[in-house]
Formats: structure tokens, C-alpha cells, sequence
């Protein structure tokens, strides 16, 4: 199942990312297999499925972590597939780890200047602007260190977001805040697009998260995508219902 959110080209005509038949095989395992996945500038799209369905290891496969066994990553027109890390990082696909690491010792302010201090020449929000979009401005002059888990959350999506990405990788990015930092993050992720059309792919467990983000869904299984679609879409499909959504939500 495809939603038509998926064929989209950019105004070049190449798709902003588009994955071919990816697969990464560790030993006998396929932990992808045969992935396609097409992104546009400026979209958002979650990947969602049961642990050990290969989110994590397509995450790495994006960023050059890992190289793949087969198929191919094409970004913003041109494979990536052999690109270092760091180049892949510096032509703007930067990924944001589920446990924020954050520098404890320095200011949150100081901390958004250290990471912008890589952001390779594209213009971006100042610092005063990324904490405000965040919410932290009046945390600005505290250490780091003595935020809650939900700011530092914020503080390294701030931090992110100075090094100027184009594509955002985010693993549960709610994990472990509140309900109130969860609808928080909802709100944040929402205006971070509208103000900087940055596309943004987000692996999530909790599914009233994935609703709220209300954007385009992909479903993994056993390294698969096994569908695709909205929220009510992906819900109502008896394979995802039966192998995740039953077990998630009862
Ligand atoms: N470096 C590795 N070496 C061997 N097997 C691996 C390696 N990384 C992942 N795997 C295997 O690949 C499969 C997919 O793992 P992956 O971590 O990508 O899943 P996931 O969907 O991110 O899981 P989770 O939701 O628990 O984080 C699993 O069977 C895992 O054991």
C-alpha cells in the first residue's frame, strides 16, 4: 500500500530522498530488506513497527553508519551510498539520538553555539531564535546539566537545528518525557517545519505521538515496509493491527 504523498518529485525533479531496494544483511539476519521509501523536500514521515523490525539499522544505513549490502540512497539527486559520515552529516542529514546528549558543564546557550559551529554555510536561525523556538529562553544561562530530560530533549533538537540540516532523523523523540513534554514536542516538531521546511523522518513507539504528528506513516516488519498511509490508514490494516498496533494498544 503507497499513499500518494510518496511519489512526489521536488521542483528538480529528483525526489529529495529516495531510497532503492535497500537491503543490510548481518550474517543471517536481513534487517532490511528491500526498502523503498521516497521522501520530499520538507516532509515528515514516521517509521513505526515491533522491535527488531529495522528501524534503527535504516537510520544508520541514511546517515552512512553502516553501509548498505544492496540497493542504493539517493539524496537530493545524487547517491550517498560510500559518502563518510561526516559528509553526509555536512550536507545536511543529521540524526538525533533517543537519550540527548547535551553538554552538562556548559550553558544551554553555549551549548547551541558549540554544535553551530558546523553548519557548513547555510544560513539558519540564530541562537537567541533556535531557543526561543524551543522554548528555553529563559534557561539560556543555566547549565545544561540541570535541565529536565524534556529540555534537554529540546536543547539538542535546538542543537540540531543550528547546524542548518535539511533531513532531521529522529529516534523517539518522546521517549521517556511526560505527557505534557510529549504534547510539548508535538507542538515544537510542528513549528520547527513550518518555520524551517526541514524534512524529518521520526522512528516513534507511542502511537498517540504518531498521531498527533498527523504526517504520512511507514510500517516495518521483519525489515519490511509492510505498509503505508495516514494514521487511520495504517490502523485499519488487519497485518499491522494484528502485529503492532494489537499488541502496542490492546
Ligand atoms: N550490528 C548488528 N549486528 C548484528 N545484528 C544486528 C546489528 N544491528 C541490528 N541487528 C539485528 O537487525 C535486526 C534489526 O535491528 P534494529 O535495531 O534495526 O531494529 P529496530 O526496529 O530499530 O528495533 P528497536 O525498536 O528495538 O530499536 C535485529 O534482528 C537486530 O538484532
Amino acid at each position: 500500500m503507497q499513499d500518494a504523498a510518496e511519489g512526489n518529485a521536488t521542483s528538480g525533479g529528483a525526489p529529495f530522498l529516495e531510497i532503492i531496494s535497500l537491503v543490510k544483511s548481518f550474517g543471517g539476519v536481513r534487517a532490511v530488506d528491500h526498502v523503498d521509501l521516497v521522501l520530499d523536500t520538507g516532509a515528515m514521515r514516521c517509521i513505526i513497527g515491533p522491535n527488531g523490525c529495522g528501524k534503527t539499522t535504516l537510520f544508520n544505513l541514511i546517515t552512512g553508519y553502516l553501509p548498505p549490502s544492496s540497493g542504493d540512497i539517493r539524496y537530493r539527486g545524487q547517491s550517498i551510498v560510500g559518502r563518510p559520515l561526516h559528509k553526509i552529516a555536512a550536507d545536511g542529514i543529521v540524526r538525533k539520538f533517543q537519550v540527548p546528549s547535551v553538554f552538562p558543564e556548559m550553558t544551554v546557550e553555549d551549548n547551541i553555539r558549540a554544535a553551530a559551529g558546523v553548519r557548513h554555510g547555510r544560513s539558519v536561525a540564530s541562537p537567541a531564535e533556535l531557543l526561543d523556538m524551543v522554548g528555553l529562553t529563559k534557561n539560556r544561562r543555566h547549565m545544561a546539566g540541570t535541565l529536565s530530560h524534556g529540555e534537554k530533549q529540546w536543547l539538542e533538537l535546538a542543537m540540531v537545528l543550528s547546524t542548518a540540516p535539511r533531513l532531521i532523523l529522529l529516534d523517539e523523540p518522546a521517549a521517556g518525557m511526560t505527557r505534557t513534554e510529549k504534547t510539548e514536542t508535538v507542538r515544537l516538531i510542528h513549528e520547527i517545519r513550518r518555520e524551517t521546511n526541514v524534512a524529518a523522518l521520526v522512528i516513534e513507539h507511542d502511537m498517540a505521538f504518531v498521531a498527533a504528528l498527523d504526517c504520512p506513516i511507514s510500517v516495518m516488519m521483519l525489515g519490511r515496509i509492510v505498509a503505508s498511509g495516514d494514521y487511520d490508514t495504517v490502523r485499519r490494516d488487519p497485518l499491522v493491527r494484528e502485529a503492532y498496533l494489537g499488541a502496542v494498544n490492546g
